[in-house]
């Protein structure tokens, strides 16, 4: 039996930052800045920006924009705002490039706490590789590599799992976070018009319902002038899987106040935490390859 664990947690409003982008870093960095004041203004403990929020999304653009976390203006940046809204501030992501191999670039989250000081960074764990014929052709891997660990970031209002984007896809992600006690998970992405539509809300509602927390994901706003034309609708979604807060694709920010109550309500009254059957899931995290009988067996 798997006892609903929550860390201590309290109430609190998150805002998602829409952010126009472009592809001038500096006008990008100045943007995030301002829209990170005006959540806080607005009453915002905890913000969030979207993936790659200082640069264009493109494999040929991230070698350019990454930056080596040791001497970043972008975190530079969003370590002096999160201290002067002082608010806990998800960076959204940046191309960042290895401190030891300058060949080696990931897609980074970094999180600040209100003093300014960053508490957490994640690296994108599983790379958006995706082949859709005559719709979307991106892979990711082309100049990055991705990341090898999973992140759950403590703040005064509980702990917070995170993924980037592509990671939504992959509920292993939000079930551990659950496990450890987090309340809610948050997503940078970028989604496009091709996914977008399909799976991007349905994938934040799943991820929430199936562990019964907050999900939610911050896109960047469309630009039709760009090379990517992102989703938007940045949105939030509660413990039972609803939608919340969210909105189309132009530059806003979304709001939304969160209530880990809402969080026990539902695991009391649908109690699948206690409900698990963990002795009978095993092969869950081995893989498997289909053989021609049609049986799936262990990959050698
Ligand atoms: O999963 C998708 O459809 C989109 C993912 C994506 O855009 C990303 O990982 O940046």
């Amino acid at each position: 039996m798997t006892q609903s664990v929550l860390s201590p947690a309290s109430k609190f409003k998150l805002a998602l930052i829409q952010l126009g982008g472009s592809a001038n870093k500096q006008a990008n960095l100045t943007k995030a800045r301002s829209q990170v004041l005006e959540a806080a203004k607005q009453g915002a403990n905890v913000v969030v920006l979207p993936e790659c929020f200082n640069s264009p999304y493109g494999t040929n653009f991230f070698p350019e924009y990454a930056e080596k976390l040791s001497s970043s203006p972008s975190v530079d940046m969003l370590s002096s705002v999160a201290k002067e809204a002082g608010v806990y501030l998800f960076g959204g992501s940046i191309p960042e490039r290895d401190e030891k191999d300058d060949d080696k670039l990931y897609n980074t989250l970094t999180v600040f706490d209100p003093s300014g000081k960053m508490i957490a960074t994640h690296r994108k764990v599983h790379l958006f590789d995706i082949d859709v014929p005559g719709k979307i052709r991106f892979i990711e891997s082309e100049t990055l590599s991705a990341g090898d660990s999973l992140t759950h970031v403590d703040t005064k209002y509980g702990k917070i799992g995170v993924g980037i984007c592509y990671d939504i896809r992959f509920p292993e992600l939000a079930m551990v976070a659950a496990r450890k006690g987090c309340v809610a998970m948050l997503y940078p992405g970028a989604f496009n018009l091709t996914t977008g539509p399909m799976h991007w809300e349905l994938l934040q509602r799943a991820r929430a319902m199936d562990n019964q927390m907050y999900v939610a994901a911050c896109s960047p706003a469309r630009d039709m002038t760009a090379t990517y034309h992102a989703w938007g609708h940045s949105t939030v979604v509660d413990p039972k899987g609803m939608v919340v807060a969210t909105c189309d694709e132009k530059e806003t920010i979304v709001y939304a106040d969160i209530d880990p109550e809402e969080v026990q309500s539902i695991r009391s009254s649908i109690p699948l935490y206690d409900q698990r059957r963990f002795d009978i899931y095993g092969d869950v995290a081995e893989t498997v390859v289909i053989d021609e009988n049609g049986n799936g067996v262990k990959k050698q």
